[in-house]
């Protein structure tokens, strides 16, 4: 008697460990990219489950070297590997086994007493090839009788092949989508019952219900859904064949044809990346400059303008072409990827790997026609980057910076205390009712006054209160701003003080990554500014020592950026799914597209919950859907998703797509008149983007549209002067978590704060010099 049932699995002997890995790897490759063997046991190659006609050589197994021998479960040699060598299924010859693997012949789950007859039937089945146990289930007209345990036992093998996530997992691999998977398991239950044999029966049993039992009958499984669902396969197949986004380099074949040359410009802010590779856009012939912001992209098209080298601006809002210019600074959504250049740049291009825009530098990056390309950002990217111009055959040069001068912590902080406020500082807060506190309280207690900066700010009131900012000749000497001051402008500022360290993510209060400290940190002392040398801290102590550490952490080190289909792509991918609606396709699209392991799928919840709104509007052909979906609209504002709706009705209904709005006749007077102006500005945006996006002649108020966003962007700067009111939250009635979050304590609001020192005041006459906001 010998103890069994033995194992399925074969054992890979193997003197150095990075060859299991290097077979695990390529074996993963065609079945098994699901399943994670442990280091010690790894699964036979050629699958002798799986039909001959299905395997395909591992990619890169000739690279194996001789060191690799696979054994079966009792030590014998099934096939050798030498160098270069393809593998050869040889007969069994026996070699000697290590007692290591003598210990693993028995699985311990299902041990049971056999007879020696039976070990040997079952190992002889084992080996049985499926094609031939399908083909014979195929000519059984009836099952054999079984006894009621192994009856039992079968049904419950198949309960649970059904639900196997194992089996589910490399029934993609060969075209079975998931959602398919339980009726052809189930139909291969039925098939498998009415005709199986004794010994096949009692096999299984012996195997019991789990992943021995389902790698036995997987390859069954195929060979049956072969032949009975190659319609539904071949759907699938073509569906996934569509959302394929595994090699996005070559989506862009006459980028591919030249010879790039990429300068990464990689440092911390404030360090001239930018300033270097502007120079070199400006020498260019031809140069396009490719920005994060709006707001940097008119910056850099005033300032290139400025000196003398004729420079066109191209947003996603406004087309400006200047005449004769052969340079443009635009967008990086808007950058053309048709158009040769001999000089690009590309702004931040760690943006790469943000959840919901990174596909757009991505896109940038693998598609620009241009001899020369600067990339300008921190070295998070630098790995992905490099992995990329191996991938698209560009030529990689790398240039490092350090800050010019670096940047010191104020260890002393304000210990809550706004009074301590200085000329040039900028206080950071993360949302916009805390700047409005902050601002408030600043103008209320001190002779300081305030400009602001936040992202619902149109960029032109934007540079406005950044000039406003920087000019010494007024009174506005202090900035109170959020993380939108972290990125394009050009300020004269001193000293960054955070006012907290974390921010609302549309969930829940969480810490401010470090990447984003540092880089709001780093705004702090410009050359060429009045503050050389930057200074940071906090407003209160307890934030210091966070800010310590993200200022000390090295950049991350990103393993994944961002990819988006293009329209084509989706549309390639709607055509196997017909009936499905928009929103519902793209979330199908998100399950099924398959990525390499330098990509990820950018966040699209904005563009479901657009495509959602616009399901109910009928005549909007599938790109007109996709492109609505791209509109700048802040979602969680009804107006603005309102307007929106408007917007795409009246162009499905052919109709000239009307503004619709009226103008405010006088600067905002409190703040709910100041967020209707900024929704009014956004809803303007929005037209003239649609307008830029569409055919333009059904957007014909495009002019008017201008007109009013300049003037609501004047009102906008003229109450940002006077505000001095309490700030309301767009979303009135909801109120947002103010507990502790990932172990990091918010701040107390401004007027608790205020409230709790009016009544310590009482207490204590020695805290009646000190103001907290
Ligand atoms: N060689 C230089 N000569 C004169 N001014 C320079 C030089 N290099 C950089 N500067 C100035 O220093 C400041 C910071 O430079 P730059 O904007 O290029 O830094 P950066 O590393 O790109 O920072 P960020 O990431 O914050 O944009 C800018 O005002 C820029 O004009």
């Amino acid at each position: 008697m010998a103890r069994g049932p033995a194992k399925r699995l074969l054992y890979l002997y193997s003197c150095k460990q990075n060859y299991l890995s290097g077979v695990r790897n390529c074996l993963s490759t065609r079945f098994l990219h699901h399943s994670q063997p442990s280091k010690s046991q790894i699964y036979p190659f050629p699958f002798p489950h799986v039909p001959k006609k299905l395997q395909l050589p591992p990619p890169h197994f000739t690279q194996l070297t001789k060191f690799c021998i696979f054994l079966d479960f009792h030590g014998h040699s099934l096939c050798t590997l030498s160098e270069n060598e393809k593998p050869v299924l040889k007969s069994t010859e026996s070699i000697q086994c290590k007692a290591d693997h003598e210990d693993m012949i028995c699985n311990p789950e299902t041990e049971t007493i056999v007879s020696e007859d039976e070990r040997l039937n079952f190992a002889k089945i084992a080996e049985r090839d499926p094609l031939e146990i399908y083909k014979e289930l195929k000519d059984t007209l009836k099952a054999e009788k079984q006894s009621r345990s192994d009856w039992d036992a079968l049904n419950e093998i198949f309960r649970c092949f059904s639900r196997s996530g194992w089996a589910s997992n490399q029934a993609l691999a060969v075209y079975i989508g998931s959602s398919f998977f339980p009726t052809a398991a189930h139909k291969f239950c039925s098939f498998f019952l009415k005709r199986c044999k004794t010994d096949l029966v009692k096999y299984l049993a012996s195997l019991g219900p789990g992943q021995e039992a389902e790698k036995f009958l997987f390859p069954i499984f195929v060979e049956f859904c072969m032949e009975e669902f190659p319609d539904e396969i071949k759907r699938f197949r073509k569906m996934v064949e569509s959302a394929d986004m595994t090699k996005p380099h070559t989506w862009f074949p006459f980028a591919r044809a030249m010879k790039r040359k990429i300068i990464y410009h990689c440092g911390p802010t404030n360090s001239g990346k930018t300033y270097n590779a502007l120079q070199r856009f400006m020498e260019a012939k031809k140069g396009v400059y490719c920005s994060p912001l709006r707001l940097l992209a008119m910056e850099v098209f005033d300032k290139v303008n400025a000196l003398g080298v004729y420079c066109s601006l191209l947003t996603g809002q406004e087309k400006k072409d200047f005449p004769f210019s052969n340079h443009v600074a635009c967008t990086v959504e808007m950058v053309s990827t048709d158009e040769l250049y001999d000089v690009a740049v590309i702004d931040e291009i760690q943006m790469m790997a943000d959840p919901c825009r990174g596909y757009a530098w991505t896109r940038a990056l693998l598609g620009l026609k241009a001899d020369e390309i600067h990339l300008c950002g921190d070295p998070s990217v630098l790995n992905v980057v490099r992995k990329i111009c191996s991938d698209t055959g560009d030529e990689l040069v790398e240039q490092h910076y350090e800050r010019f001068k670096p940047l010191v912590v104020e260890a002393k902080t304000f210990l809550g205390d706004l009074k301590k406020v200085r000329s040039g500082d900028c206080i950071v807060a993360f949302s916009r009712r805390e700047i409005f506190e902050v601002k408030l309280a600043i103008e209320k207690y001190t002779n300081h006054r305030c400009c602001v900066i936040y992202g619902a700010l149109p960029p032109e009131t934007r540079r406005q209160q950044a000039a406003l900012f920087n000019d010494q000749d007024n009174e506005f000497d202090v900035l109170v701003a959020s993380d939108a001051v972290g990125m394009g402008l050009n300020l004269n500022i001193r000293r960054i003080v955070f006012y907290n360290l974390a921010k609302y993510n549309g969930d829940k209060m969480v810490p401010v990554p470090a990447s984003q400290v540092k880089q709001i940190a780093g705004r702090a002392g410009r050359r060429g500014s009045r503050y050389p040398d930057g200074l940071t801290t906090t407003l209160h102590l307890e934030d210091l020592d966070y800010l310590i550490e993200c200022l000390k952490k090295p950049f991350d080190d990103v393993k994944r950026v961002g990819l988006f289909p293009f329209f084509e792509q989706v549309e390639l991918f709607a055509g196997q799914l017909p009936d499905m609606k928009f929103s519902k396709l793209l979330e199908k699209f998100g399950e099924n597209c398959r990525l390499d392991g330098s990509y990820f799928l950018c966040q699209h919840l904005h563009i479901k919950k657009i495509a959602n709104m616009l399901e109910r509007i009928q005549g909007l052909s599938l790109e007109d859907r996709f492109n609505f979906c791209f509109a700048p609209v802040n979602i969680r504002d009804p107006k603005a998703m309102y307007h929106l709706l408007r917007f795409a009705s009246s162009y499905a209904q052919k109709l000239p797509v009307n503004i619709a709005m009226g103008m405010p006749k006088c600067s905002a007077r409190n703040d709910s008149e100041l967020l209707d102006l900024e929704t009014r500005h956004q809803v303007l945006s929005m037209y003239l983007w649609l307008s830029n996006h569409f055919e333009e002649e059904r957007f014909p108020y495009v002019k008017k549209a201008e007109t009013m966003a300049t003037d609501i962007a004047q009102l906008l700067a003229e109450s940002l002067i006077k505000a001095n009111w309490k700030p309301e939250s767009r979303n009135a009635g909801k109120s947002k978590p103010q507990e502790k979050e990932d172990g990091y304590e918010r701040p107390m609001s401004l007027i608790k704060l205020r409230e709790g020192k009016r009544h310590e005041r009482s207490e204590n006459a020695e805290q009646l010099e000190k103001v907290t906001a």
